[in-house]
């Protein structure tokens, strides 16, 4: 079971303003090593910022209701062929978790088409959600960057950690039961990095490297910032694919928000040769992000743990 307390990840306040501003400045590059140590060694970091204003999360979430009070069929019309995109259902492993992956979250039209169900002129809350999409994506470049410059790699060109954000809305039925209840079974995350918050309803836990389960309790300034595999692969494993999972108690129903940096289409992740030394041999061959996802939504990949699958897929056998 996860504690309770959450002293366990660290916390790093966003004392700037923006990458254009603040790049460059002392501020700035503590908060790069702060960033550095927190990947590195726990794999995620509670963000605490006050740019993105509470209002406009509350309505976001409040939109997410909406969405998931849509009859079945129209939240069907979602689906969406490539693997964890669209409208995901309950299912036997998970069956109280259901989500919309809105595939490019700028990708305006399928927005709008979901918002649309709600109401003819759904504008609003079309703009809500737009307007938080473009906040998240704010900040997760502001991350990459401050990943890239915290490994003096800033000015070498960054294909490789360009994204692409892909908005999730999640929530989670409260348990049938008053037992401690797994809500999302554990895993690591396969693209870059992901940015979450929640309505205030806890249910998110980290593992330590220790093994411990840490239970997360975000308040509403702040996020959190998980590494996920690509990540790790490109950092040539310094930077550690933190596992984590959903627990849930109680009657609250809860809902969350996820911005996953997804690698471009056809992009190779590599280890960055700064990165590679005699005490960092390299631990992956360089691999298709594309690939790699096809492989990990195939029986084969599914029949692997989670946080193995990468290494499954492109691990060098020493
Ligand atoms: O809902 C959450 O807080 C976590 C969701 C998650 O881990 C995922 O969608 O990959
Ligand atoms: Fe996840």
């Amino acid at each position: 079971m996860g504690s309770d307390s959450h002293d366990q990840i660290p916390a790093i306040a966003f004392t700037i303003n923006s990458r254009e501003v603040d790049r460059g400045t002392d501020e700035w590059y503590h908060l790069c090593k702060m960033v550095r140590e927190a990947c590195e060694n726990y794999g995620c970091f509670e963000i605490v910022y006050d740019k993105i204003p509470p209002q406009l999360r509350a309505e976001t979430f409040s939109v997410s209701r909406q969405l998931f009070s849509l009859p079945l069929e129209k939240k069907k019309k979602n689906l969406n062929p490539k693997p964890y995109q669209g409208y995901l259902a309950p299912t036997v492993q998970a069956p109280l978790y259901e989500s919309f992956g809105l595939e490019e979250a700028f990708n305006y039209e399928s927005l709008r088409c979901l918002t649309e169900e709600i109401s003819p002129n759904g504008h609003d809350q079309f703009c809500t959600v737009i307007s938080m999409t473009k906040q998240l994506d704010e900040l997760k470049d502001m991350i990459n960057l401050m990943i890239l410059d915290s490994y003096g790699l800033g000015e070498k060109s960054n294909s490789t950690l360009q994204s692409k954000t892909l908005l999730r809305i999640m929530k989670y039925l409260a348990p049938p039961s008053k037992d401690y209840t797994q809500a999302l079974p554990a895993h690591t995350d396969k693209g870059l990095g992901t940015i979450l918050c929640d309505d205030q309803v806890s249910g998110l836990e980290v593992e330590t490297k220790d093994g411990q389960w840490v239970k997360l309790s975000l308040s509403p300034r702040s996020f959190v910032f998980l590494v996920a595999d690509s990540l790790m692969a490109w950092s040539n494993g310094r930077m550690h694919s933190v596992k984590h999972r959903v627990m849930m108690r109680g009657e609250k129903e809860r809902y969350s928000l996820g911005a996953f940096a997804v690698p471009l289409e056809g992009s190779i992740i590599k280890a960055q040769k700064e990165l590679v030394d005699k005490e960092h041999p390299q631990i992956l061959k360089d691999f298709d992000y594309t690939d790699f996802i096809k492989f990990f939504a195939s029986d084969k990949g599914r029949a692997i743990d989670p946080e193995k699958q990468v290494f499954a897929y492109a691990g060098i056998s020493t």
